[in-house]
């Protein structure tokens, strides 16, 4: 079993009957989806509240009950993955592109789980881009404000046109390497107009499940 699957397969285990559950989105929590499927399948009583449309197409497929999160007060527990996290659980995601829905949903969590496998944890977050959700109306020059700041922005493409989110904005990637200091990064996005969600997600999870050497770890900060 490679290390995504067993990250994934892992978080089933803190799931229980009764529970709202936010579903992250990527290839490590697409083991948790699929085990929540087999378990619905076979009476498990859950309620979803999905973060992207590829998670809201899965689940579907999986026969996993979904609501959204405008009809529920909060959610018991998100499983999510992420694209780097620090020893702090400090954590980039991102990448692929599916932030703002789910920092919306991690924010109405009571409790957070990532799942990962063994390169993602990082002593310093900073090398895997940050993924920066914009407004198209004016991108242009958020993107300048963000060179100025010496973040190494571009705009992320796909077959040459601008990558679009679930949302119809676009996302500036920032090349930085190493973000020395990930709160003050934090506030400057969140102060930026223009800006729609960032993908530094500071101290949001409680536990982290890292798949290494053919276990599943579990960490809790
Ligand atoms: O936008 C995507 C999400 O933040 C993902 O959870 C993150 O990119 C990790 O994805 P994966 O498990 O596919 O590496």
């Amino acid at each position: 079993m490679n290390e995504k699957q067993l990250a994934g397969e892992k978080a089933v285990e803190f799931v229980k009957s009764g529970m709202i559950l936010g579903l992250g989105t990527g290839s490590t929590v697409y083991f948790t989806i699929v085990k929540i499927g087999e378990l619905v399948k076979n009476g498990l009583q859950i309620k979803a509240v999905s973060t992207s449309a590829a998670t809201t197409h899965l689940a579907e497929s999986l026969g996993i009950p979904l609501v959204s999160i405008n009809e529920v007060e909060s959610i018991d527990l998100t499983i999510d993955g992420a694209d780097e996290v620090d020893k702090q659980f400090n954590a980039i995601k991102g990448g692929g592109g599916a932030l703002f829905f789910e920092k919306v949903v991690a924010l109405a969590s009571k409790q957070v789980i990532w799942v990962v496998d063994s390169r993602k944890r990082v002593e310093q977050l900073g090398q895997f881009p940050l993924p920066v959700e914009v407004t198209k109306f004016g991108h242009t020059h958020v993107l300048s404000r963000l060179a100025a700041l010496g973040l190494n922005p571009a705009v992320r493409k796909v077959d040459g046109q601008p990558y679009l989110t679930d949302s119809g904005n676009y996302i500036i990637d920032l090349h930085i390497g190493k973000i020395e200091r990930p709160s003050e990064l934090n506030d400057t996005l969140n102060a930026m107009t223009g800006v729609v969600e960032h993908g530094l997600f500071l101290k949001v999870a409680q536990t982290v499940i890292v798949g290494s050497n053919g276990a599943a770890d579990v960490l809790s900060c």
